[in-house]
């Protein structure tokens, strides 16, 4: 039998407080205040007081690594740091060695993941063969496989040939997929190191220039309103970004858009130090692209905040930043650093935030329904795919502290506010008290 849990005073997306009854997966009773009179016997009491209650965290952009580089993250290491995070749901990317172009490799990281017991792990499937940007992967047969990818992407590459991204806007239609595309014109980034811009220069890093960023968007844009097909830009970085996906959705293009953190709050400044912690893909842009992307993002143009949650290896960022590699951990500070940047600055409410960080993302991912659904609305009869967060706190980030197997958090030594107190997935709680229940895995 599963445990029943109360949580006293807790405020559903920041609203009023009430108290919640989770029993049995999903969530029983919402009411003013819950008498633990007649409650099954072993009921945990929760003192929420404070805390805000927000449905599980869905990432639709996250690289677990495994198969192929078990040494900088594992499905097991990951999730487990996903669900610290608050996550109840992930987006496993493709670009694992081998690449899960196939149903067998999909098939695998989904058994993975849910043997972890973290979080729901939802394979994204490739494009191509091998990332190659050749030939089309078996997108069907990842469809219709146990894992049911309905997200495909090369991730990490372009899907650069029109031919070869119209072929796959078509194909998924089939079974309401969507290509995530990682927009980057790979000619004008050929050896590119930074943003183009003044640091760039004074610095003396190849630039990569917004415009090859915005040239893949509005060939998408018009190829997915043209083929009549879903697209989803990843994490889209500069204002020109967004004022075409504003454009595209003005004309009714059924296009989505994500934005990571550390683009709502890193600056390409951060380059001028040449620590590799703060090389990443798409570069760090501008404040003026920092203050374009957080409009965008509350105005609704940006559907969804997705970490791009990238672990590598010591020796991959513990060197010169030529030879370093792109990408920085982010699932343990994601919800931190949207409260520092949108809610504390009051650009948008704790709802806003669950719809950026929960239920747009579910709907992208076509996680919404059925038995294992996502990014349910905190009510009666729903899963009880939960995160409570004190937003009161304050803690100072330390990689080493960290539950991914990786440390280059770019926000090391920063105090962000905010921080999660308890996960809970379809009623089991994989964190209480800010630390990942050790029984998790085990209890499967
Ligand atoms: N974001 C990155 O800088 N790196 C990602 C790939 C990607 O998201 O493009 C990675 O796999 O390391
Ligand atoms: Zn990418
Ligand atoms: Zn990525």
């Amino acid at each position: 039998m599963s445990t029943t849990y109360l949580l006293r005073g807790v405020r559903p997306l920041g609203g009023d407080p009430a108290d919640l009854l989770l029993q049995d997966g999903a969530i029983r009773r919402i009411e003013d205040t819950i008498d633990t009179d007649g409650l099954p016997e072993g009921t945990v009491v929760i003192e929420a007081d404070g805390l805000v209650a927000l449905p599980g965290l869905v990432d639709l952009h996250t690289h677990l690594r495994e198969p192929g580089r078990e040494d900088t993250e594992t499905i097991a290491s990951g999730t487990r740091a996903a669900a610290a995070g608050g996550f109840t749901a992930v987006h496993a990317m493709a670009n694992t060695t081998p690449v899960a172009d196939t149903a067998g490799v999909v098939e695998q990281v989904w058994r993975l993941g849910r043997d972890a017991g973290w979080v729901d792990v939802h394979p994204v499937g490739a494009v191509s063969v091998g990332l190659a940007g050749e030939q089309l992967a078996e997108l069907g047969a990842m469809a219709h496989s146990a894992a049911r990818v309905r997200v495909f992407s090369d991730d990490g590459k372009c899907v650069w040939d029109p031919v070869l991204m119209r072929r796959a806007l078509e194909y998924v239609k089939a079974f309401d997929g969507v290509v995530a595309q990682h927009a980057q014109e790979p000619r004008l980034t050929e050896g590119a190191q930074m943003n183009e811009g003044v640091v760039s220069a004074e610095v003396g890093l190849q630039g990569w220039p917004a415009v090859a960023e915005e040239a893949i968007i509005a060939r998408d844009v018009l190829l997915a309103e043209h083929v009549g097909s879903r697209l989803h830009v990843c994490h889209l970085s500069t204002a020109g970004s967004v004022e075409l996906v504003r454009w595209a959705k003005g004309r009714g293009i059924d296009v989505t858009a994500e934005v990571t953190p550390h683009h709502l709050i890193l600056t390409d400044e951060l380059a001028r130090g040449y620590d590799p912690r703060f090389k990443v893909n798409p570069p760090l842009r501008t404040q003026a692209d920092v203050d374009a992307v957080r409009e965008g993002l509350a105005d609704g143009t940006i559907d969804i905040v997705a970490t791009d949650h990238a672990p590598h290896a010591r020796e991959d960022k513990d060197c010169e930043w030529a030879a370093a590699a792109f990408g920085m951990t982010g699932l343990e500070t994601a919800l931190s650093v949207v409260q520092q940047t949108m809610v504390d600055t009051g650009r948008m409410t704790w709802a806003d935030v669950a719809r950026v960080m929960s239920t747009n993302p579910a709907r992208i991912g076509r996680i919404d329904t059925g038995e294992h659904a996502q990014g349910r609305p905190l009510e009666v009869g729903e899963p009880a795919n939960l995160v409570l967060v004190d937003p009161a706190a304050v803690r100072t980030v330390d990689g080493a502290q960290q539950q991914t197997a990786s440390v280059n958090t770019p926000f090391a030594g920063h105090e962000l506010p905010g921080r999660v107190v308890a996960t809970f997935l379809r009623g089991r709680a994989t964190v209480l008290d800010g630390a990942p229940v050790e029984t998790v895995g085990a209890a499967r």
